[in-house]
């Protein structure tokens, strides 16, 4: 379950070859998407390869985990931002086929109960990449949310609010609130990659190596997925033992 790499470039190329693999496998896969810096060499990789093999995405639908409330799409931190500039924009995904929540509506309650529904509905999600926080949260799921949640509101921690505020000018402009899959919908993908990269993420993966399965640990529920692999650099793996590590490359 849990696989070190020798550089987070090489977690890119890895999982890059083996999101292109799935599409070759169905053309129409479904694929659930993060966000978060962790993930940009893996999209940088993506992009190259879907550009350099001419990989037709046409039948690819795409889900986001999460968006913050308040802000509009085109907010320069809003993840429906970052998506377009990283990777839909470079590998020229039509709007139709991308959906992120909305944390930008007028009835949130009404867009959480329809993302999830939405998913359900085009046969739920054949792969799920996931970042982790470093208080374990998946998606924006922060420590204690129900392990049965399907997509809804919830208030950052103060935890998270720091880790992300580096990106935005004032601590004041750190959104309060996100929309997230729920951690059931999430479990419900048919094969999960979680990725974790930096010497700041070495102390999470150490709590999710040793944690049980509790919603203290948000990601300590992958534990149970019959198909999910985590994958760490060197600096994110170094308390974990080296007997509990394998390697793809
Ligand atoms: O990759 P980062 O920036 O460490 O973020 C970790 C995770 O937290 C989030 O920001 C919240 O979901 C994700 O986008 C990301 O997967």
């Amino acid at each position: 379950m849990f696989f070190v790499f020798p550089s987070a470039d090489a977690i890119a190329q890895h999982l890059s070859q083996h999101i292109i693999d799935t599409i070759k496998r169905k053309p129409n896969a479904v694929l659930g998407l993060a966000t978060g810096s962790t993930m940009l060499p893996v999209y940088q990789r993506f992009a190259e390869q879907v550009q350099e093999h001419a990989l037709d995405l046409s039948q690819v639908t795409t889900y986001n985990l999460d968006e913050y409330v308040g802000l509009a799409p085109e907010h320069p931190q809003s993840y429906n931002h970052y998506m377009h500039e990283h990777l839909f924009d470079k590998i020229k995904l039509d709007d139709s086929q991308v959906y992120l929540p909305s944390g930008h509506c007028a009835d949130i309650d009404l867009e959480c109960k329809e993302y999830s529904a939405k998913i359900q509905a085009c046969g739920g999600l054949d792969f799920q990449l996931l970042g982790i926080g470093t208080n374990g949260h998946i998606g924006f799921n922060e420590p204690y949310t129900a392990f049965d949640s399907q997509t809804h509101v919830v208030e950052l921690s103060e935890n998270t609010r720091i880790d992300n505020g580096r990106f935005f000018d004032n601590w004041a402009e750190v959104p309060t609130h996100a929309i997230t899959m729920g951690i059931q919908d999430i479990m419900q993908a048919k094969e999960i990659i979680l990725v974790a990269t930096g010497a700041h993420k070495a102390e999470v993966m150490a709590n999710l190596f040793n944690s049980p399965i509790d919603e203290a640990m948000p990601a300590s529920i992958l534990k149970q997925h019959p198909r999910i692999k985590i994958f760490m650099d060197q600096s994110a793996a170094s308390l974990i033992p080296d007997s509990a590590l394998n390697t793809l490359c």
